[in-house]
């Protein structure tokens, strides 16, 4: 089953999250769904799980979203280190890897984003400073995004690009972290296009941000989606 995920963030109006997974709820979804809106709200949907954009650090902080508040809404999934928050927050991979600490410490399942920099090597080189000595041992979601396509809101790889990257990825971990159970999955102005393309070059979903505000917009992906599943 392909997984889809689908990222909110906050300039989208939160009414309008609202009404949107409210909308799904009742669609037909094939696809392995999770959804982050701005704010967590309970994960009780069942076509869909919802998850967090973010999770806090082990210290004491403010502001922030804890593990305890994930478990109360019954959140077992979340964001960590999403490429435009590092970005927007001047966030470096030291406190990612805090965030990633605390995750797993809480069982929270992590989406670790990657693809700060487009050149190959510094792709992997970024995934081994995030997993390098953490004790993973649940299935992880790592998330490949070519952040120059979301900011520019078009696609600006081409298929031979996006598949280096993935045999990149997909050796670096058979090579350096067997053990390591996860799924792959890219972004960036991921569509009814991009998605099928996606899934025939190997990777397990898609991750797709904030450019589709209402089911009627998004159901022609979802539909490209439920039939990849199929
Ligand atoms: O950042 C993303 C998802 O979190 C991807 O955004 P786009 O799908 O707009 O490129």
């Amino acid at each position: 089953m392909m997984l889809a995920v689908l990222n909110f963030k906050n300039l989208v109006d939160f009414e309008e999250q609202l009404q949107f997974l409210d909308d799904l709820s009742h669609a037909d979804v094939q696809v392995d769904l999770k959804i982050s809106p701005t704010l967590p709200v309970p994960n009780d949907f069942e076509n869909f799980e919802i998850i967090s954009q973010n999770l806090t650090i082990k210290e004491r902080t403010v502001g922030e979203i804890s593990p305890s508040v994930l478990h109360h809404l019954n959140i077992s999934t979340s964001f960590i280190g999403h490429l435009e928050r590092r970005k927007s927050l001047n966030e470096g991979l030291l406190i990612v890897r805090k965030r990633l600490e605390n995750a797993l410490e809480n069982d929270i399942k992590p989406i670790i984003s990657v693809g700060q920099y487009s050149n190959l090597e510094l792709v992997t080189e970024e995934l081994d400073i995030l997993l390098k000595d953490q004790p993973i041992t649940k299935p992880i979601i790592i998330a490949y995004e070519s952040l120059a396509s979301t900011e520019m809101g078009r696609a600006l790889y081409s298929i031979d690009e996006i598949r280096d990257v993935h045999n990149k990825i997909r050796e670096f971990m058979t090579t350096h972290y067997p053990a390591i159970d996860y799924q792959l999955i890219l972004g960036g102005h991921m569509d009814e296009v991009g998605s099928p393309i996606a899934n025939a070059i190997g990777y397990d979903g898609v991750l797709i941000g904030d450019r589709y505000h209402t089911l009627a917009s998004f159901q022609p992906v979802l539909n490209v989606l439920n039939n990849l599943s199929r």
